[in-house]
């Protein structure tokens, strides 16, 4: 195949990836969903939803206004990210309200592509290129440019002003089965096929883009824009420092989780893994910010960055603290007389900055947690789609941003600390959203997936598990709990739906508004090495949503299931 693509240049300067998945994994979704179903999902991964969604904060703004201000934008040539939509005849807006019931203060902005670009591509003269970074790569697909980080090498004599080719290097199988991008920071290409990468980025081209540095200054500089890529595969919006307060940019399946926990005013909301408050602020606005939401996570700078979050979008209902999820429910016993109280809850206590480890990654070492645990977490943190700059998270904008400026809010009047809790009594929340941290196996755009192992994927569920029994704790008698992910792992969804099912018979699937996703998977799969899984019972499967990236809808892999709590004696 290589050898065709290198023989045909439109093959070969194109994109058309493929997923790579651990062959275990593969035979495990081939069970789960069947081959071409599958097939159909692995394809969608590749790819960025056609549109991007961007929910209103209706505290602040109307859809209607937050409309208006983004066709203006899109009209004035000095905004290059929102031109990028706009329609080649100018005719149709690409800016709509979202039609689903309960949904219209969702505003869709659509994309466009896969387009075909003219590299210019001949045998004899290939065009000058740019390697760049898996993830520099995804988030260029969602909109982002070609930041200076995310370049790997580049053709020799490239210079400011010159045209060029922005292609991925993707992670390669080692002898040793571990998979790497063998490359070193810098390399020269000549566009021959003895360079390196040659026949593996086949097929892995993003778009054709103006260098903006000299390629000594790519490789000298430490940020700042390496590529303006003018002409891309896939033309999706940017709203990199767009309406900041007013708009959020998030995953249709997200915003309809919050509405699954059907949040109401003056309740009391616990958001378990609440970082970096992409539902917790989706939550608030649905209680017209009147009550109270704790938002916890154990990550004391993700923290942070929800505080930042609630306080860009005046929210006042909402209330943070550091928190283990897997450690989330106290008895009273536990709770010293010293902690200091913060919104009358007197298991939360706020903590000094020094008694926090100023190195996460240290910390979470520390703590022991197997690996599966941590990827876990790590991954679930790429959740929010991120629009704004290569390998930089919204919430890291954000950070720098309040960095410079200090915003109003509970950032400013906690002293940018995060309140350390030492758990909640049982039986405290009216509602609990325990948006885990998963395999995030249903993100948009995935390049790659050979990573996760069967094993792994069940370590997943396992300790998805474990929150699930500190949450299903937490809320009252008649309250709800609503478990997510995003992720099309069985193992970390209906597997988990079953366990609490059957392990806590007070608990019963509830109705879900608005129902836009599909039917979860019945039945259950037995594994090679006798490991058997089990996933719905007919008739529960109506009652889950699983959002299929390969289906109409056309958004990242999601699962949502909401319980309603009966009496637990
Ligand atoms: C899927 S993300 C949450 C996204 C968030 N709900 C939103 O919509 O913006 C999962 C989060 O779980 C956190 N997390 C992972 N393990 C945790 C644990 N044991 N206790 C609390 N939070 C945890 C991670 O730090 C991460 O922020």
């Amino acid at each position: 195949l290589s050898h065709q693509m290198e023989m045909n240049p439109s093959s070969r300067y194109s994109y058309d990836p493929v997923l790579r998945w651990d062959p275990e994994v593969e035979d495990y979704f081939n069970k789960a969903y069947g081959p071409d179903h599958f097939a159909r999902i692995s394809k969608a991964l590749t790819r960025p939803s056609s549109y991007s969604c961007i929910r209103v904060n209706t505290v602040k703004a109307t859809s209607d206004a937050v409309i208006e201000k983004l066709t203006k934008i899109l009209n004035d040539d000095s905004e290059d990210g929102l031109k990028l939509v706009q329609q080649p005849d100018g005719s149709s807006s690409p800016i709509s309200k979202c039609q689903i019931p309960g949904l219209e203060y969702v505003v869709l902005v659509n994309g466009s592509g896969p387009h075909r670009i003219e590299y210019g591509s001949e045998l004899e003269n290939p065009p000058k290129e740019v390697l760049v970074s898996r993830k520099c790569a995804e988030a260029v697909l969602r909109g982002a440019q070609v930041y200076v980080p995310g370049v790997l090498a580049c053709t020799a004599h490239v210079e400011k002003g010159d045209a060029v080719a922005v292609c991925v290097a993707m992670e390669q199988p080692g002898d040793d089965g571990d998979w790497s991008v063998n490359m070193t920071r810098g390399t020269t290409l000549q566009g021959l096929p003895s360079d390196p990468f040659y026949c593996e980025r086949s097929g892995l081209y993003i778009g054709m883009g103006t260098a903006m540095l000299s390629r000594a200054g790519m490789f000298r500089v430490s940020h700042g824009v390496a590529v303006d890529l003018n002409n891309r595969v896939f033309r999706l919006p940017s709203f990199h420092n767009v309406l900041e307060g007013e708009i959020f940019l998030q995953n249709l399946p997200s915003i309809v989780a919050a509405h699954a926990l059907d949040p109401q005013r003056g309740e009391r909301v616990l958001d378990m893994c609440a970082a970096p408050g992409g539902k917790t602020t989706a939550i608030a606005i649905l209680m017209n910010d009147e009550g109270e939401i704790v938002a916890a996570d154990r990550s004391h700078n993700k923290v942070l960055d929800v505080q930042r979050l609630s306080a860009e979008m005046g929210l006042t209902c909402i209330t943070t603290c550091k928190l283990d999820a897997l450690k989330s429910v106290c008895l009273p016993s536990t709770l010293s007389d010293s902690t200091t109280s913060v919104n009358g809850d007197s298991s939360v206590s706020l903590t000094s900055h020094s008694e926090v480890p100023s190195n996460e990654g240290i910390a979470s070492d520390a703590s022991g947690r197997s690996e599966a645990e941590k990827s876990c977490e790590e991954n679930a943190s790429t959740e929010q789609p991120n629009n704004g700059g290569d390998n930089v998270s919204q919430s890291e904008i954000r950070k720098n941003k309040g960095r410079l400026k200090n915003g109003r809010g509970r950032t400013q009047s906690q002293g940018g600390r995060a309140g350390k809790s030492k758990g909640f009594p049982p039986n405290s929340f009216d509602r609990v959203l325990l948006d885990a941290p998963c395999s995030a196996l249903g993100l948009r755009p995935r390049l790659f997936a050979g990573l996760e192992t069967v094993i792994s994927l069940r370590n997943h569920g396992r300790y998805q598990r474990k929150m699930f029994d500190q949450a299903v704790q937490l809320v009252r008698v008649g309250g709800v709990l609503v478990y997510s992910t995003c992720t099309i792992n069985p193992s970390e969804n209906e597997t988990v739906v079953r366990y609490a099912l059957d392990k806590y018979k007070f608990l019963s699937l509830a109705t879900q508004h608005p129902r836009i996703g599909g039917p979860g998977l019945v039945g259950r799969c037995e594994f090679p090495d006798g490991y058997v899984e089990e996933w719905l019972k007919p008739g529960e499967e109506e009652m889950v949503q699983k959002f299929d990236p390969s289906s109409e809808l056309d958004t990242i892999g999601f699962f949502i299931a909401k319980f309603s709590v009966g009496p637990k004696d």
